[in-house]
């Protein structure tokens, strides 16, 4: 429940903006930091997730790495200081002109989705006079378990370099003295609660660790990509993932040579419960079959409801105590009959005016944001207490 106090407080604000309380973030990071460094393991935050720039001041500030999908990720993280020895950039369609950008930067990783991309990839460092250090992303066809929009590792999605493919990239990368095939990286999939699919993973992963072995090639790094999942229903009970439970998981069946590091790409447990979309409630609109509030945020602010069905808690944060409860179905004022939050929605009696918080929205919520119908840009507000 949002507290009163801030509510008032967002009263005068413009609307509809993104609320990130940063003390959240702060300790959301301290505790992954606390449960990676404990086991050595390596974190590279998924820009893709969210990059605001205060967002990622903070999560710089403690250290972790950046996991990058485009050549702007990069370059965005270079601006915010990220070292480039802890930048990877995935991705299974890297134009040439990125890909210089990223050689010239000297990256830790360049993880490569196909035969074709690691032959370009080793021109370009020819001709850039650069390594390029390449971890190979293997598809593992693992299910995640999860929405099947957001699943990448099994063999219908495009991710990843298929296993007939690995002796060519081999082939390949051995040929080139500008190539140094330094790892394996995996990611199955997003929103994934089930510990068991990264146990599953885990046994992937060992099994490639070793036919790489057997391939007389030492890997120094394994990366598993990220896919933790949060709890949408219940923000302020869980508002922080169980990173200790998750990493364990790979601590104990990830079978790790002694030298080998073990990277990870968080992306969606790292930010999402730290952001809230708040909008006010235009019009209450009495059908025939239901009520509906109309707001003033749609599904160009937040679109993972439209696209995914996506469930995200929503409060109206300016009732009365005592209010009646009635049911809404939550829709944006966007011209497409997707643009809803919510159907049967049970809150406190919604009047005009009134602001509304929709939940976990600090994930794929403000970067997935568009212009469609004019809109205007969305705005910010940040709690930070020191
Ligand atoms: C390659 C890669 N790494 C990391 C992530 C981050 O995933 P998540 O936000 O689920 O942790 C993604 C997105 O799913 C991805 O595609
Ligand atoms: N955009 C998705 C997650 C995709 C993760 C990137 N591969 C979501 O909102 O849940």
């Amino acid at each position: 429940m949002f507290d009163p106090n801030l509510t008032r407080q967002l009263e005068g604000v413009e609307t509809p903006f993104y609320y990130y309380d940063l003390d959240l973030l702060k300790r959301t990071l301290e505790t992954v930091k606390a449960a990676a460094e404990k086991r050595n393991f390596h974190i590279h935050y998924a820009y893709k997730a969210n990059y605001n720039e205060r967002i990622l001041h903070w999560i710089n500030a403690y250290g972790f790495g950046a996991d990058c999908v485009s050549g702007n990720e990069v370059k965005k993280a270079i601006e915010i200081g990220v070292h480039p020895d802890k930048i990877a950039f995935a991705g299974v369609g890297k134009t040439d002109k990125e890909i210089r950008y990223a050689l010239q930067q000297e990256i830790f990783s360049f993880n490569v989705e196909s035969p074709e991309e690691l032959l370009v990839i080793g021109e370009l460092a020819v001709q850039e006079q650069r390594t390029a250090r390449i971890a190979l992303r293997i598809n593992p066809n693992v299910d995640a378990q999860t929405h099947h929009y957001i699943t990448t590792g099994l063999d219908e999605n495009k991710f990843g370099i298929m296993p007939g493919d690995l002796p060519e990239c081999i082939a390949v990368a051995k040929a080139n003295p500008y190539l140094e095939l330094h790892g394996i990286h995996f990611h199955i999939g997003s929103q994934i609660l089930e510990m068991n699919v990264f146990k599953s993973l885990c046994i992937k992963v060992n099994e490639w660790n070793r036919w790489f072995e057997e391939h007389g090639i030492y890997l120094r790094t394994l990366n598993v990509g990220g896919g933790l999942g949060v709890d949408y229903k219940q923000p302020d009970e869980f508002p922080l993932p169980d990173f200790d439970a998750y990493f364990s998981v790979f601590e104990q069946f990830l079978e790790k040579r002694p030298n080998q590091e073990v990277h990870f790409e968080i992306g969606r447990a790292i930010v999402a419960q730290c952001g809230t979309l708040i909008s006010k409630a235009l019009y209450i609109k009495k059908g025939i079959k239901k009520h509906f509030v109309i707001l003033d945020a749609g599904m160009t602010e937040l679109m993972r409801p439209a696209l995914y069905q996506a469930y995200h808690a929503i409060e109206n944060i300016s009732a009365k105590t005592g209010a009646v409860q009635l049911h809404y179905d939550i829709v944006g004022p966007i011209c497409e009959s997707s643009d809803s939050f919510g159907k049967e929605v049970l809150l406190p009696e919604v009047h005009r005016g009134d602001l509304l918080a929709i939940r976990t929205a600090g994930a794929y919520g403000e970067v997935m944001s568009s212009r469609y119908n004019l809109r205007d840009e969305i705005r910010h507000y940040f709690k930070e207490t020191d």
